[in-house]
């Protein structure tokens, strides 16, 4: 309610303001504009941001063009620029945009672009930008956004202003040329076109330039939100775990993040400029096609070469729309198989020592053969579906050049226009045109668009529910007092929901050994992944001692790309601990071979062997000396006597910690103090059952 009052005041100002205008009443026009401006900055508060620095700029514009009317009225402006926006179309213009830009606040693809935009533009980051002539200025990410957004407007509407300028030097100059004036000629060239050339160089650079800047530092903050949420609160594995919603995040993040930031500044900015140039030479054309009548009649039909042109772009636009529609739909799907055959490829890299192994490379190849051949696929898809587009668009778009003439030239045969006039039409004729089918040249970039905020909207919602699961959990991990690691009323599920294991007043005590042992599936991991509280799904109480650290070795380690030093010391930072004591670690865990490589970059997950991986996994805990350690077959890889070697250093190094381990072989007992075994009944849900004192197992 208020917000439709808010508009209504806005139009209704406006559309007053206009009609004053028109009239002899110009002290009452300045004023009403700027109360117009003032409702449009307040009422703008309504709409997102990024709508709104368009509304500010464009009202601001408009008093911009009041002045200039204003100052052709009082003599300070002279030149014959009929057809120049008079002010009840400079008003009525910026309403109309106004009304545009609220309305366009309601439109959901808008809405999501405004969502995802918003979140830079309301940054409250503080940062800092380098100002030609003031150096560097302190100030909030958003606010530099929103100003160097604002600028870019302010620029572009110039560049159309400077087009219409250039359009009545054009019709002056061959007016000049068809007179035979040649003082005119040059007065044109010299003293009119070319202080206004240089101008139009300087803001083009100016653009140049500001536009990286912004698309750059967009994107970093962008980069790094969408990076936050996905790694925030584990949301990466539970979005794995729940399997649904994004496929390739890495894609989403790298790729469709670029894409985001660009499109959506080239569309937006790029749509202004269009529609500002329709209004701005639509009004030429209208004026200069004054008495023009339907060719064959002495009907005359007030602004003929506006109809004409817009039914011409119209007839473009609509066959375009018919033949391009399919596209939206084959590049969201390009974008899909093309991630997919990438994440195989990496993912062979990954793998490519176990594929060896295997002597997969058939398989391999087969299977990559197969994912590039829905690549091509799709492709040769879309390559059909262009050829039948540019078929088309190739064709209207020669059309073009002579169609302005054909429709002129009996005019000026008959002595109705003169050959500037004509060649100003030719000139409107063109922009008016090519801003009425924007659309089409730029449909495959929008349906490429939509794609890209399709992806990142369900991306979105992929760390959303991730994050709703992890929420939602009724498996609760709560800090308690008394030094044991408690389990109460614990049911983990698998996430079909269909029950694992159950556990209720399992105790682990501080400094005893305990060995977890049982059949292959019974859900040992799982319950060490539930005690480290990633795992989500299930009920019941996980409660940990208070205040406590905790590592959990898995079989595999993760070993990050990098140095040997940023391998060991992960996830803390690498300068957590001196050389001497990474060196140390390594040869501790029985790695002395490479503790002194520290400082060297390689694939070192697949340099290592398994057996020295889990060594490395062992100097990082020798290091982090962590209140617990959970080993799940974390030493599985290792000879005997290693096996036995690494437990002993474990035990003489963090003689604080207690060791939690899964484990199948029968030697490990001798390490433990207590053993709990996993039961599985014939329903297949587990239950550990505590056999307090480790026993060898048979
Ligand atoms: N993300 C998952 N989605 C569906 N099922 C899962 C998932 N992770 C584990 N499971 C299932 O849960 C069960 C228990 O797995 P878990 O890895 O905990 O067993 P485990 O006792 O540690 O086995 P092993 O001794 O072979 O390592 C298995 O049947 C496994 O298939």
């Amino acid at each position: 309610m208020i917000k439709a009052s808010l508009v209504l005041a806005f139009v209704g100002l406006s559309v007053l303001a206009a009609s004053l205008s028109g009239a002899v009443a110009v002290p009452f026009y300045l004023p009403l504009s700027t109360l117009a401006l003032a409702g449009v900055m307040y009422a703008g508060r309504l709409v997102p941001k990024f709508l709104r620095i368009f509304l500010v700029m464009l009202s601001a514009t408009h008093l911009v063009l009041v002045a200039l009317i204003l100052g052709a009225r009082a003599g300070l402006i002279t030149g014959d620029y009929t057809g120049y926006v008079p002010p009840p179309s400079a008003a009525l213009g910026a309403t109309v945009f106004g009304a545009i830009i609220f309305g366009l606040a309601y439109v959901p693809v808008v809405r999501t672009v405004c969502r995802i935009t918003d979140r830079y533009l309301e940054s409250q980051a503080d940062s800092l930008i380098r100002i030609p002539f003031i150096g560097l200025v302190q100030a909030r990410e958003g606010t530099i956004g929103t100003w160097i957004i604002a600028i870019l407007i302010a620029i572009n509407l110039a560049q159309v202003a400077l087009n219409v300028r250039l359009s009545f030097f054009s019709r002056d100059m061959f007016n000049a040329l068809e007179a035979k004036d040649a003082a005119a000629f040059w007065y044109q060239l010299f003293v009119i076109f070319t202080p206004l050339a240089a101008v139009f160089v300087a803001i083009a650079l100016t653009e140049v330039l500001l536009q990286n800047v912004l698309t750059i530092r967009w994107r970093a903050y962008l980069n790094t939100y969408y990076v936050g949420e996905w790694l925030g609160n584990g949301a990466h594995y539970r979005m794995q775990l729940l399997g649904r919603g994004a496929d390739n995040p890495d894609q989403r993040i790298s790729e469709d993040l670029r894409k985001f930031v660009e499109s959506t500044y080239s569309l937006s900015i790029g749509l202004m400029n269009q529609a500002a140039t329709l209004v701005s030479f639509v009004a030429i054309l209208w004026t200069i096609s004054a008495g023009f009548t339907f060719p064959g009649t002495n009907v005359e039909v007030p602004g003929l070469l506006v109809w004409v042109c817009a039914g011409y772009a119209i007839l473009g636009t609509w066959v375009t729309h018919l033949i391009g529609r399919p596209l939206i739909g084959l590049n969201f799907e390009q974008e899909r198989v093309e991630a997919n055959y990438r994440f195989s490829l990496a993912r062979l890299r990954e793998y490519t020592e176990q594929v060896a192994l295997l002597s997969g490379e058939s398989a391999e190849q087969e299977g990559i053969a197969r994912r590039f051949g829905q690549i091509v696929d799709n492709y040769m898809r879309i390559v059909i579906r262009l050829i039948k587009l540019n078929t088309f668009t190739s064709a209207y778009f020669q059309a073009n050049v002579v169609v302005p003439y054909i429709l002129t030239a009996p005019y000026y045969f008959v002595g109705k226009i003169s050959l500037g006039q004509m060649q100003q039409v030719v000139g409107a004729f063109s922009r008016v045109e090519s801003a009425l089918t924007y659309f089409i040249t730029i449909y495959t970039t929008l349906a490429d668009y939509k794609a890209v905020l399709d992806r990142l909207t369900t991306f979105e919602g992929a760390i959303a529910s991730a994050q709703r699961v992890g929420g939602e959990s009724k498996l609760s991990i709560t800090q308690a007092s008394g030094g044991e690691l408690r389990l109460k009323d614990l049911d983990v599920r698998l996430p079909d929901g269909s029950a694992l294991l159950r556990a209720d007043g399992l105790a682990f005590r501080p400094g005893e050994r305990t060995l977890m042992t049982g059949p292959s599936g019974s859900g040992k991991s799982t319950l060490f992944r539930a005690i480290a509280g990633i795992w989500p799904f299930g009920e019941g109480q996980v409660l940990v001692p208070e205040g406590q650290t905790m590592m959990l070795l898995p079989q595999r380690p993760y070993i990050p790309i990098g140095s040997l030093r940023d391998a060991v010391t992960y996830p803390s930072r690498s300068d957590t601990y001196t050389d001497a004591e990474i060196a140390e670690a390594l040869r501790t865990a029985k790695l002395p071979q490479i503790a002194d490589r520290l400082d060297e970059e390689r694939a070192w997950s697949q340099t290592l062997s398994l057996g020295e991986q889990q060594r490395l996994a062992v100097a990082r805990a020798l290091l982090a000396k962590p209140d617990w350690l959970f080993l799940d077959e974390a030493t599985a890889a290792l000879d005997e006597p290693t096996e036995a070697e690494v437990y002993r250093v474990i035990q003489e190094k963090l003689p604080q910690t207690t060791v939690v381990s899964i484990g199948h072989r029968s030697t490990l007992a001798a390490y433990h103090d207590r053993r709990i075994d996993m039961k599985r009944n014939e329903n297949g849900l587990s239950t550990p059952v505590d056999l307090r004192q480790a026993e060898p197992a048979e």
